[in-house]
């Protein structure tokens, strides 16, 4: 089974609910760190267990989703081995796995339709990285 990880604030519960669904249909066990109700919240409650487990190699890959996405992408970008991408077509989702090795997708839930956000995760999770010349770019991005 793949493991994935998964967190949101409350501007992203209902699109967090429908992928979870998804990926489950898909065989995937979800580890969901996002509040689970519409009443207002910190995002970066949220989110820095998402990027934790990734740091640290739990998983592989995590989704986060919050209104805008840029709390929630901003917030796991702290985290040295995270590459959060915010993206809001298939096409920079693809971008972002085949030339960036993104390893957490940021979801703006006010700026998407659910449909389009289930459509991002699943080119995500089934999108490689290229390599190549992006290998050493991605290798700069770390600062330390
Ligand atoms: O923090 C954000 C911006 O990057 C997220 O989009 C939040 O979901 C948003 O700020 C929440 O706004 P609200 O007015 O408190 O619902």
């Amino acid at each position: 089974m793949k493991n994935i990880v998964i967190g949101n604030d409350h501007a992203g519960t209902d699109y967090k609910n429908a992928i979870v669904a998804h990926l489950e249909a898909k065989g995937y066990a979800v580890q969901n760190y996002g509040t689970d109700s519409d009443a207002s919240v910190d995002y970066p409650d949220f989110i820095h267990p998402v990027a934790s487990d990734v740091e640290n190699g739990k998983v592989p890959f995590g989704i986060i989703i919050c209104g805008s996405g840029n709390g929630a992408a901003m917030t796991a970008n702290k985290y040295q081995k995270v590459r959060a991408a915010l993206c809001w077509t298939k096409e920079i989702v693809a971008l972002a796995r085949q030339h960036n090795n993104a390893n957490i997708l940021s979801i703006p839930a006010r700026f998407t339709s659910i449909p389009q956000a289930i459509a991002m995760v699943d080119t995500f999770l089934d999108t490689d990285f290229e390599g190549g010349r992006h290998q050493n770019r991605v290798a700069k991005i770390a600062c330390n």
